[in-house]
């Protein structure tokens, strides 16, 4: 058993270790952190009584919800997310997860570019008074948007894990009987609608009611602005999915049950986010190499079908994905070509030449995000301190480009949710099913996008 199984195995209950920004309960006397510039409106959280400014978390989507369930998550005034330590096994297990993860003496490569896709871990919280009911201090993966819009997505065939229970068993069966062929669930999404400046949330009913046929449009829900899908978004998206996937492809150590990705895009309309003008943007496709690259988006290849066809785990019979780099030199071209109108203007669909020059410039990070993080303040915010600054500051001593960064987008896809995971010694075919089916819906989505 290798060292990283045995720590997951050994389930301690110690303290995990991380790298806090505040010690626990240090933020005593603080003011609690004002609402994300989302949250439901007019219905103010009530601040739970004794626990120091901290808040339900008002963006969360789904999962247990905190003075409703056992566990829940709450926001701590330095602007982290608290996820309460659920009864055992479930909770220890996750801290124990967490704690593995990011051990400082960490030297796995697998895990350490398993933190890659990972909110950052910070240790365990709790109040000074209650030091028994513990709590992982997580970042908030919607840190620096202004009007997120989220969606959290159960990955793999079956939502529950090995060790379940026969009731467990059928009770997760009959939440959604399609989970095995479909391999992800929407369990809860909030979309910003830039026409009416609001918010529209879908809680766990919405996935549930999706079937085979209907879930690319369920799906693509979460990319409608009101005026059209976020191509950008989805764009964005699909290439941290086909990142994840190159991880679990490439790991043979954990299997992941009732795991989820949280997908975070920025709503707030800027001109660079258009919704382009399907068919120009279409037709940069085809410039890009002759048309091919297009074909294998719309499954016209025979390569990409639709979610019923993409029913096998192996890579060599993976649905055929654009490369990422074509698609976003050709979309991220065009995008540079839009104004704020969500036009395009100019050469949108002569020659192709100048699409595969583009440089990483086109993925640096958009200046008005850094201006502007979603109203959750931070401690260093309360403290008056330049937060972009820091930010800036720790992006660079980690030698990374931040999170829009090398992918220069305002989107996020993390895992989260790690009650039930399991050391193991193959691939976690299930999650890469799912993994492998979401990006063919989302590709599809994309292509309805480019070409209506
Ligand atoms: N790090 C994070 N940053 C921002 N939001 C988060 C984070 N972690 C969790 N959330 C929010 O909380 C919700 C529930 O998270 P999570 O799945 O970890 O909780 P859970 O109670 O274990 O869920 P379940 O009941 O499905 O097992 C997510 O859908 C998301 O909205
Ligand atoms: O979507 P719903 O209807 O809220 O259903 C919950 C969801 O399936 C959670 O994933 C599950 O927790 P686990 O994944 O940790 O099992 C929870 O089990 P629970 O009721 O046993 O907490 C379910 O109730």
């Amino acid at each position: 058993m290798s060292r990283t199984q045995h720590h997951l195995m050994m389930m301690e209950s110690s303290v995990a270790l991380g790298k806090p920004d505040l010690a626990p309960g240090s933020a005593a006397g603080l003011d609690p952190v004002p609402r994300s510039s989302g949250g439901d409106p007019g219905k103010e959280p009530q601040d739970p009584p004794n626990l120091n400014g901290c808040v339900p978390l008002s963006h969360q989507v789904a999962g247990h919800k905190f003075g409703v369930d056992k566990g829940g998550i709450l926001q701590h005034p330095d602007g982290t997310v608290l996820k309460q330590v659920q009864p055992p096994p479930r909770g220890p297990r996750e801290m124990q997860f967490y704690s593995t993860v990011y051990a400082e003496d960490c030297c796995d490569p697998c895990l350490l570019d398993l933190q890659n896709y990972l909110p950052r871990y910070y240790g365990t919280w709790s109040h000074p008074d209650r030091p028994h009911d513990l709590y992982l201090k997580l970042e908030d993966v919607t840190r620096h948007f202004v009007k997120p819009c989220i969606m959290d997505v159960k990955l793999g065939q079956q939502s529950y894990d090995p060790f379940a229970s026969q009731d467990k068993r059928e009770q997760q069966i009959k939440k959604y009987p399609l989970m095995e062929e479909i391999g992800f669930l929407i369990l809860g999404m909030r979309v910003y609608n830039m026409c009416s400046d609001s918010f529209c949330s879908y809680d766990q009913h919405y996935g549930r009611g999706l079937v085979k046929d209907s879930v690319k449009d369920g799906l693509a829900r979460f990319f409608h602005n009101g005026a059209g899908v976020r191509g950008d978004a989805v764009l964005a998206s699909i290439w941290k999915v086909r990142q994840i996937l190159h991880w679990f492809q490439s790991q043979r150590k954990l299997a992941f049950y009732a795991s989820s990705l949280l997908f975070v895009y920025e709503g707030l309309p800027s001109s660079s986010s258009p919704s382009l003008p399907a068919n120009e943007s279409a037709a940069l496709f085809l410039a890009a190499d002759g048309g091919r690259e297009e074909k294998a988006v719309r499954g016209e290849t025979g390569e990409g079908k639709g979610v019923a066809e993409n029913n096998n785990n192996t890579e060599e019979a993976a649905p055929r994905l654009c490369s990422p780099p074509t698609i976003y030199n050709a979309f991220m071209k065009a995008r540079d070509r839009c104004s704020g109108d969500g036009r395009l203007h100019g050469n949108g669909s002569g020659s192709n030449s100048g699409l595969w020059e583009e440089d990483n410039a086109t993925w640096q990070k958009r200046g008005d995000l850094k201006a502007s993080p979603n109203g959750n303040q931070t401690k260093s915010q309360l403290e008056g301190k330049d937060e972009d600054k820091k930010r800036e500051e720790e992006e660079e001593e980690e030698g990374g480009g931040g999170e829009g960064g090398r992918d220069g987008t305002d989107v996020e896809v993390k895992m989260i949710d790690f009650a039930h995971v399991f050391p193991s010694d193959s691939c976690d075919h299930g999650y890469i099913f799912g993994l492998k089916n979401l990006l063919t819906v989302l590709e599809q989505i994309l292509c309805d996008a480019t070409t209506s």
